[in-house]
């Protein structure tokens, strides 16, 4: 028959027991029970609704007392010992599909896995038949790392609210966690900031390439910020500094060490400008901002870049850190930065995001010594704006070309030398946006690299093989045709 196998899952589940023969029926009675009292066990309920109404028909109303036979059970009664904080149990009986989860979270990543085991017309946005079966057996799920991350670079290039929203669904499918949004550089300033308002009306008003531009108002801000929680995502926000500053330097002159502001940029060359680290105004701006920025969101990190400050002396990009740093902690936030700036000796609880494109660094080696953790975004690996391939048009190729089979045949635990399992935080799949300005680009990149990250993020290491996991993104091209994703069609995937 057309069933899902309960193995066919992306990111590879901990566990899978599969029986034969009986099958779990979802039908036009089937309900959905949550735990009486559980709002956010209710909000998952309704994201289960409006993922399988739209091509079932199906009302799967919401009941609290007793669950009926047929129905999709979600329970916070997981044991944590066995789950940890975000994992799942799927039991699928014939007359009964239960989630049991120790948090919210949980159940929702037990959703994507159920949305998987349905056959791909369940992604449909409009009705389809049935019948609508899943395979019996129970899946044990959780996840090996706790940030499985994705980055939009919407300064290069901008992107609309709506596009971001799309990125979004295409992630919380594969469990992503962290949408990292790089919201400012030379080409573009994107965030409002009330107390330096030329920073958006000057220094987001181009791209590159010339084009129009675009930022986010505080309350389009907010609405990314609330649709991705809604999906398990926590927005990471990047404010990138002391380089890759051109668009705030154009914007006010008075941030310049000789009081010019340079001319709007739309290029796509890197390391040529740097906020003036010997005027006070510039620790003013610096902290205006940062308060501004952690005040629209309610995640711990807040990125502060760090990255190819070549205009920036070391003496200098030294004495910048040591005053930026403590300002993030003063408005209540963690930084995260880019891998050089592990080297001003961050406090502990910083995060180091390694982008190099090899597997040592001995900044990174020290910083992980040192306690703080580390984020894996090997360029040459991770980077899903780099080419597939010298013929693809789109991407960079500084860091590759990087076949899908590059992006995923390497192991996060034991990648960075002399950095042990227990310093990574886990990794993030990086889409700069230099060549990259719609959502088809989007996905043509990330799809199936993206996927790829993700299952590094989340599967235990036992369960990291090639073979296994072509076979599964090929079996995922029907859903991603019926969403509507322009995937990249590798010759190193058997498709259907
Ligand atoms: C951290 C980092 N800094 C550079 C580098 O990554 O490569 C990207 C393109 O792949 C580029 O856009 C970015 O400005």
């Amino acid at each position: 028959g057309n069933t899902v196998s309960l193995h066919d899952v992306i990111p590879a589940p901990t566990s899978v027991r599969e029986e034969s023969g009986k099958k779990f029926h979802i039908r036009w009675n089937t309900g959905i029970h949550t735990p009486a009292g559980s709002p956010e066990a209710e909000e998952v309920a309704h994201h289960l609704q409006r993922q399988l109404r739209p091509s079932t028909g199906y009302g799967f109303l919401i009941n609290r007392d007793q669950p009926g036979s047929n129905d999709i059970v979600l329970r916070l009664d997981g044991s944590r010992d066995r789950l940890g904080d975000s994992g799942y149990r799927m039991d699928i009986e014939r007359d009964r599909l239960t989630i049991h989860a120790t948090a919210p979270d949980g159940l929702f990543y037990g959703v994507q896995t159920l949305r998987q085991l349905l056959p791909a017309k369940a992604e449909s946005d409009s009705p389809r038949h049935g019948p609508w079966k899943v395979r019996t057996g129970e899946i044990v799920d959780k996840p090996r790392f706790e940030r499985r991350s994705a980055m939009l670079d919407v300064a290069r290039h901008f992107f609309e609210v709506g596009q971001v929203k799309t990125y979004i669904d295409q992630l919380a499918q594969y469990k992503i966690n962290y949408l990292h949004m790089h919201l400012s550089d030379d080409q573009g300033w994107r965030i409002q900031i009330d107390s330096w308002p030329r920073l958006t009306t000057h220094g987001g008003s181009t791209e590159v390439g010339g084009g129009e531009g675009g930022y986010y108002t505080k309350r389009e801000f907010a609405e990314i910020v609330r649709y991705a929680s809604a999906r398990n995502i926590t927005i990471v926000p990047e404010i990138d500094m002391p380089g890759h500053t051109n668009a705030a330097l154009a914007s006010y002159a008075e941030l310049n060490c000789d009081g010019k502001a340079p001319e709007l940029y739309t290029g796509i060359e890197v390391g040529f400008s740097s906020l003036c680290i010997d005027k006070d105004i510039t620790y003013r701006f610096v902290d205006d901002v940062i308060r501004e920025v952690a005040a629209m969101t309610p995640g711990e990190y807040l990125h502060i870049g760090g990255d190819e400050a070549h205009a920036t002396t070391d003496e200098d990009y030294r004495k910048f850190m040591s005053k930026v740093l403590p300002l993030v902690e003063k408005h209540g936030k963690t930084a995260l930065g880019w891998h050089e700036y592990a080297k001003t000796d961050p406090p502990e609880s910083a995060m180091v995001q390694y982008w190099g494109t090899t597997n040592s660094n001995a900044e990174v080696a020290e910083a992980a010594a040192r306690g703080n953790d580390i984020l894996l975004s090997p360029a040459h690996k991770s980077y899903v704006d780099q080419k597939y391939n010298e013929d693809t048009e789109l991407g960079l190729d500084w860091a590759g070309p990087t076949t899908v089979r590059e992006a995923y045949d390497w192991n996060p635990g034991s990648f960075m030398e002399s950095v042990p399992e227990s310093s990574i935080a886990g990794v993030e799949a990086a889409l700069w946006s230099e060549t990259v300005t719609n959502s088809d680009e989007i996905e043509f990149l990330a799809f199936p690299r993206m996927p790829a990250i993700a299952e590094l993020g989340w599967s235990a290491s036992d369960k990291l093989d090639w073979s296994s996991f072509r076979q599964r993104v090929a079996d995922q091209a029907p859903r991603w045709e019926e969403q509507g994703i322009d995937f990249y069609r590798s010759e190193q995937i058997p498709w259907p």
